[in-house]
């Protein structure tokens, strides 16, 4: 009999209950058993909500409590020793490793000022992971039983799971090593695979019939040595007589398939959503005794499978290879979906039937191993209604909207180009902006208080009127600006104040989208996003930020930046259509966006910055698919910026540090000014920014930690940076914006960024 299986669930829960319950941990409103009861509710009602949808292998330890890269360092006790020197409690010691922990000496105990682990993004998808750090020190050892725990806590509730490790080599090859270390992560690898062992050990001890091991690397390109070393780290790993499912996702495996030809594991996973040539590659490959999973309905969108298409795909597996070896799978993790469909009641039935969310996906897999198990007849009412949603999906108007397609037709190259070069355009700019040398600035966003989320959500309620929302946020606006002319920051942001979030709201303002009300994904840490969904062409019916941007211009006499997120990201961080072209797509918002940019201009806004830091992880997992992909992201970001005048002075913003593989794509934006993150990455940008020939401002803080550089600090990066960056080309600025920071913090970290930059000019002037 085929099985059906899910390699991992949103943990954030239904109504966010995760998120709320580590946020009152970290502001001590509830303790940590109370927080540990609250997980394990969770966990308890994610296994049983799989197994009520009919599915038959559910996961254990895919739960974390921020992240689940993180938890494998923690696990193997990959644990930098700058976390270890407070005494921490080990859930204390977890959290500061994600988030950085500042606090004073109180009660006894001493002060403590811990920055967190990197955090970069997970392969091309906009979840975020804490980067493993290794070092000459790390010792390899089992400090956590996490996922034995969390399998028998399921087994207690008599649900026989599959446990979920991250594989070791991925693992490694993602790590960095300590920047005083001179240790090459990949060559620990014999000394992990040890833990590992132990671990598996104590897994099959437990019961675990079989172990899920991911290896996404192996979508990508990678270098031999590191194909190499499988072999040798999976002979080691089979000692511990664990049945494991190596699995792979979010791509092809292309000539990586090689190297799963005879290792000794008990079955493969392939994602065929993103890459169906996976099966036949597969099938070459695997042994008559190895299980084949077929990951046929999608992790990383939220439409709904063809049953038609999938039915086939698994009967071929069947066909090859019998089945008793065949399962049916979730591409990936389904983590990169919103929980569920129910209560999405403000959706239009005739579009809501053509998606399926995570608990959906559930029931999409039961279904389709109920086909191949019992035949079609005995799913035929939902095998009828899924091809019924797809054809009515196909027929809907909205999907070919006359109007935006004649005017992506009406095109032009010109449309693309600035009337000036950077150099000239950027002395005109200086003119009319009269900018100090350095200038400082910020990203866009302050401080997105309780209070302008609570009246916020008053407003869409309906318990606040259009006219009182605007006057809140106008009166946001004000303070933000006089708190940036107070504190002496040259180039004032509006602060985005009216924004739930720099996606969702300009999907808001565009035809072609539809939102969620409780469609929450996970972005990292406790932090969540509701992305919109591309369900047909898209268009900009008027302006979008010009009320608020205008506005804070006319407060102040500074030069006030408007706000708008680039086409990229915007498509990036929705779920885009699985119908059209995605460089379609990208164009289609790109349009939207010259005009938002043209009135923003006309509106005396002389500034625009078009934030595209999901450019990176667009780019595509295979480097040969790269130049295709750059082509119509540049294009688009073109095509939105390029209509305005020469001293109307454009800014883009990527929170990323990898500039290295983008260096080309972002110089080809032809902004004026970038803005990068840069401060959790050692400065290892500091190479390639010599190489960039317009304004840049390398990230000077990290945003998404509570923790306050001192001025000290602060001038140090700055004087590294100028041995980089020529002195009249370097702004100074955050690493991104600032909605998740409280006032206080914002407030200290601007004072020293602003005295650190003094400093800096009076020694430069
Ligand atoms: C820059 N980043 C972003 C990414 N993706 C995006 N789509 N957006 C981004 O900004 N990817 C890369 C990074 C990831 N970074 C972040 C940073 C911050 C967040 C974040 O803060 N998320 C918020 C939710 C934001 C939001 O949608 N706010 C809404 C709803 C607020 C809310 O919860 N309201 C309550 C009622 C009010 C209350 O009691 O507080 C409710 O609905 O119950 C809004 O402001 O209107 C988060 O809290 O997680 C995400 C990614
Ligand atoms: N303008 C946005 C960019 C985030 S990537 C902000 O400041 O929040
Ligand atoms: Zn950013």
């Amino acid at each position: 009999m085929v099985q059906s299986a899910v390699l991992g669930f949103p943990r954030i829960g239904k109504n966010r209950e995760l998120k709320k319950a580590t946020e009152a941990y970290w502001s001590g409103k509830i303790s940590a058993d109370e927080l540990n009861t609250a997980a394990k509710n969770l966990r308890l009602e994610h296994w049983k909500l799989q197994k009520d949808q009919g599915v038959d292998i559910v996961p254990s330890n895919d739960f974390s409590f921020y992240d689940q890269i993180m938890d494998h360092s923690f696990t193997f006790n990959a644990i930098p020793e700058r976390y270890l020197k407070y005494d921490l409690t080990p859930l204390d010691t977890y959290f500061a490793m994600g988030r950085g922990m500042q606090r004073p000496a109180a009660d006894g105990k001493p002060a403590v000022d811990v920055p967190s682990q990197e955090m970069v993004k997970w392969f091309d998808s906009n979840y975020h992971f804490l980067r493993p750090e290794v070092s000459d020190k790390t010792e390899f050892k089992l400090n956590s039983t996490k996922a034995v725990d969390e399998f028998l806590e399921a087994k207690q509730a008599n649900i026989q799971t599959r446990p979920v490790l991250l594989g070791p080599v991925t693992f490694l090859y993602l790590a960095k090593a300590t920047k005083e270390s001179s240790v090459k992560p990949i060559d620990l690898l014999p000394k992990l695979a040890s833990a590992y062992v132990e671990l598996l050990k104590k897994l099959v001890e437990a019961g675990a019939e079989s172990v899920q091991i991911d290896e996404p690397i192996l979508a990508l390109d990678l270098p031999k040595e590191v194909l190499d070393s499988y072999k040798s780290t999976y002979e080691t790993l089979a000692q511990a007589g664990a049945k494991l499912i190596l699995t792979t996702y979010f791509g092809p495996l292309k000539q990586n398939i090689e190297i799963l030809k005879g290792l000794p594991v008990a079955g493969i996973h392939i994602d065929v959503c993103r890459a169906p040539e996976n099966l036949d590659d597969t099938l070459s490959i695997l042994s008559d005794k190895q299980v084949l999973s077929v990951g046929i309905v999608s992790g990383r969108n939220i439409w709904k499978t063809d049953f038609q298409k999938a039915v086939a795909v698994i009967e071929k597996a069947i066909a090859a290879v019998g089945s008793e070896r065949v399962i049916v799978a979730s591409s990936s993790s389904i983590l990169h979906i919103p929980h569920s469909l129910s209560g999405e009641d403000q959706l239009k039935p005739e579009i809501k039937r053509w998606f399926a969310f995570a608990v959906e996906k559930c029931a999409e897999l039961a279904i389709l191993t109920k086909a191949v198990n019992e035949g079609p007849a005995s799913v035929r009412k939902e095998l009828e209604a899924n091809a019924a949603d797809a054809k009515a999906r196909a027929e809907s108007p909205i999907t070919n909207v006359k109007a935006v397609r004649d005017r992506q037709a009406a095109v032009t190259p010109e449309m693309h180009t600035r009337a000036t070069p950077f150099e000239k355009r950027y002395s005109l700019q200086q003119e009319s902006l009269k900018l100090p040398q350095f200038p400082t600035t910020t990203i866009g966003s302050f401080p997105q208080t309780k209070e302008i989320r609570v009246t916020r959500n008053k407003f869409v309620k309906g318990l606040i009127s259009a006219e009182e929302y605007d006057a809140f946020i106008r009166n946001e606006i004000t303070d933000v600006v006089k708190f940036q002319e107070n504190i002496g920051l040259d180039v004032l942001v509006h602060g985005e104040p009216e924004r739930n979030d720099m996606v969702q709201y300009f999907g808001e303002k565009m035809e072609g989208f539809v939102f969620t009300v409780n469609g929450w994904v996970q972005s990292y840490g406790s932090r969540c996003v509701r992305p919109p969904i591309i369900v047909g062409d898209v268009s900009r019916p008027g302006p979008m930020t010009v009320k608020e941007s205008a506005f804070a211009q006319s407060v102040t006499s500074k030069p006030m930046k408007g706000m708008l997120t680039a086409p990229i990201t915007i498509l990036r961080w929705s779920f885009p259509r699985d119908d059209v072209e995605e460089s379609i797509q990208a164009q289609q918002i790109a349009l939207g966006l010259r005009d938002e940019v043209l009135d923003l201009e006309k509106a005396g806004v002389r500034v625009i910055q078009c934030d595209e830091p999901a450019l990176r992880e667009g780019l595509p997992l295979r480097r040969a698919d790269w130049a295709q992909y750059v082509d119509y992201a540049v294009k688009a970001f073109r095509l939105a910026t390029g209509g305005v005048k020469d001293d109307t002075q454009i800014h883009s913003h990527f929170c990323y540090s990898d500039f290295n593989d983008i260096f080309d794509a972002i110089q080809g934006l032809d902004a004026d000014v970038v803005s990068i993150e840069n401060s959790k990455s050692d400065m290892k940008l500091m190479s390639v920014l010599s190489n960039y020939k317009s304004c840049i401002g390398p990230g000077l803080f990290d945003i998404h930690s509570p923790r306050v550089p001192p001025v000290e600090e602060f001038k140090e990066r700055i004087d590294a940076l100028i041995k980089s960056v020529p002195k009249n080309r370097l702004w100074i600025n955050p690493d991104c914006g600032l909605k998740t920071r409280g006032w206080p913090e914002t407030t200290a970290d601007l004072e020293n960024m602003i005295v650190a930059t003094r400093i800096a000019r009076n020694e430069n002037a």
